[in-house]
């Protein structure tokens, strides 16, 4: 069965599949959607096989709500160096590998989060405090643990009944833009047009927009009812603005690409137009991902070199690219430099105007007004990212789903997350990475003495501090977004995610491309990307990452390099 990826035949094609079975021939299920997360340290349950993990005496961790109002104070900072786009293409990439969420039994009890402030203990549902006579207790409590209970290990465990729950990645592990093309047939073929390669699109102010959903529900919070939700090729497409916006910008990409394709080779049909389009899409954002965000985000060097000429084959077929559980449920969780305030930004720069983010969860229809989709493009790579650092925005700690809910705080939500998903604790991945393991609080070499307090009031022993909560307070060396602890494990992910998926841009032979096409993929950029499809903005730094300096100044987009698609000329 599917669920627990299993596939029969592979068949022979240099494209890529949907849901990333066969990318893998010796194993097909590695990396595919709706298979399991995978671990690189046995998973850490209360009972062994599902439940919370516990404090080392047996008693429950400290409240999620309380930890995170204690150690991830509110606070607005601004990054020194990045621009909210540095930020906003994380999340890209982490939607692009994978998607969580619940199918354990606890799962629901994170959803009770925004009832920390409570006292009263559910049954069933230990560290989390939902008071029983609250409408929303009956609504989602009896909704929730009903249907967990419903589902057997073998639902959970892909059938290896009595071990260790592991939760299931809904999406397929590879950077491959599964968010704009889809992770199965039928959502694919839903967006497909069906002619000259393109993805169907809405025409509204003469420019493509994806299509609307039909039939919002849970994913849109609509202010008024025709007002445009889009169409979940991803389903947290609507999740907030910007996020919309990167969507949107890589769709029109598709379409830009298969429309010069066919110009230049009017012999192609529909489908070698698509997926030559879609293969050039997804090269550009694997370039776009390793070379702009990844180099800045944290030392690459041990990953890659810098600038590589010609082709880099490190495929291998004994890596398996799936998507790991300290890195989905700990380390990849970059939530701190998430601003709470979006601005709105004119050619030249100045600031016209700032959209709330909270107002505007779940209704993305506020990039079709006015010319907002420009003004938020301009912004994203304009205003500054917050710092990576210990800071939240309230926005996210406080009012996050605050239109649908009575506002949850993100922060609790991972770190309770972390715990439903058996993520081990912080000194068992210091081992695993080399790094030293402390055996008392104040022996927490790369915590500042003013957190290793912190968590000696919180935690009974240091070694019930979790990965996610340790390395995000651990000190971040200068130039970098992240502490030690979580670039060990994010060199491991991203490590795998290279080596590990057999259609990588930059790899020789029938998959990939010709050296002059991919010397001419390596010209792509973020900032590229946005003069291409927001037409509106006639002038980008050639770092969009990066905030506007001597160094990284205004230019036309005109003179931005980008790909010569005549290369692909057959
Ligand atoms: C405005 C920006 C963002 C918002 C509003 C946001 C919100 C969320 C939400 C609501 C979840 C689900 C939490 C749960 O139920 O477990 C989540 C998960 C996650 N976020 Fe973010 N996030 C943002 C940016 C980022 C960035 C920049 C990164 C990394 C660089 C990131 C990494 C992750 C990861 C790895 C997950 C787990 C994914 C999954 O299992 O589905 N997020 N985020």
């Amino acid at each position: 069965e599917q669920k627990c990826g299993k596939v029969e035949n592979c068949p022979e094609t240099k494209y890529r599949s949907l849901d990333g079975s066969c990318n893998n021939l010796k194993h097909p299920e590695w990396g595919m959607a709706m298979t399991r997360f995978r671990r690189l340290l046995p998973a850490e349950y209360g009972d062994g096989i599902r439940s919370f993990r516990r404090s080392k005496s047996g008693k429950s961790l400290p409240n999620a709500r309380k930890v995170s109002e204690t150690l991830f104070p509110l606070t607005v900072i601004p990054d020194k160096d990045y621009t909210l786009a540095q930020m906003q293409y994380g999340q890209i990439i982490t939607h692009d590998i994978a998607q969580g969420g619940g199918l354990n039994d606890l799962f629901c009890c994170t959803e009770h989060l925004q009832y920390l402030n409570k006292t009263e203990q559910a049954p069933n549902c230990l560290p989390i405090a939902v008071p029983k006579n609250d409408p929303f207790y009956s609504k989602y409590d009896a909704k929730c643990i009903s249907f967990a209970r419903s589902l057997t290990d073998r639902d959970l465990n892909c059938g290896k009944e009595n071990k260790p729950v592991q939760q299931i990645n809904k999406v397929n592990s590879f950077l491959d833009l599964s968010i704009i093309y889809g992770n199965n047939k039928k959502v694919h073929d839903y967006m497909r047009l069906g002619t000259g390669g393109l993805l169907k699109t809405r025409k509204y102010k003469d420019q493509e927009w994806p299509l609307q959903d039909l039939n919002p529900s849970e994913s849109c919070a609509l202010a008024k009812k025709n007002d445009t939700c889009y169409y979940p090729s991803d389903p947290r497409i609507n999740q907030h603005p910007h996020l919309a916006l990167l969507h949107i910008i890589f769709y029109r990409e598709h379409n830009r690409i298969a429309k010069s394709l066919a110009e230049i080779n009017s012999h192609w049909d529909d489908n070698t137009l698509f997926e030559e389009a879609r293969k050039i899409n997804i090269a550009q954002h694997q370039h776009v991902s390793y070379y702009e965000w990844l180099s800045l985000f944290m030392n690459v060097t041990t990953l890659r070199e810098d600038d590589p000429v010609g082709y880099v084959d490190e495929y291998d077929e004994n890596v398996d690219p799936g998507v790991l559980s300290e890195h989905n449920n700990a380390a990849f969780r970059i939530h701190t430099q998430i601003a709470g305030q979006l601005h709105l930004v004119e050619e030249d720069r100045g600031v016209e105007g700032t959209l709330r983010l909270s107002d505007w969860y779940l209704r993305p229809y506020v990039l079709e007004e006015r010319n907002n989709f420009e003004l938020l493009a301009r912004g994203l790579s304009t205003q500054r990212s917050m710092a990576a650092d210990v800071y939240h925005d309230k926005e996210i700690t406080h009012h996050w789903f605050r239109r649908t809910s009575i506002g949850y705080d993100l922060r609790a939500i991972d770190i309770q997350r972390s715990r439903d998903t058996g993520v081990p604790t912080y000194n068992k991945a210091r081992a695993l990475c080399n790094l030293s393991v402390a055996a008392s609080f104040d022996k927490l070499v790369d915590i500042p003495k003013h957190i290793q307090e912190k968590l000696a009031r919180l935690y009974e022993t240091v070694d019930d501090v979790g990965l996610l909560v340790g390395g995000a307070v651990e000190d971040v060396p200068q130039g970098y977004a992240i502490g030690p602890t979580f670039q060990c494990i994010l060199l491991i992910q991203f490590g795998r995610t290279r080596a590990g998926d057999r259609f990588w841009y930059e790899r020789s032979g029938e998959t990939g491309f010709t050296l002059d096409q991919l010397q001419e993929i390596r010209k792509a950029s973020f900032s590229r990307l946005i003069c291409d499809n927001a037409k509106g903005v006639k002038r980008m730094q050639p770092k969009g990452f990066k905030k506007l300096s001597s160094s990284n100044q205004l230019v036309d987009c005109q003179f931005l390099p980008s790909v010569n698609l005549s290369l692909w000329k057959i």
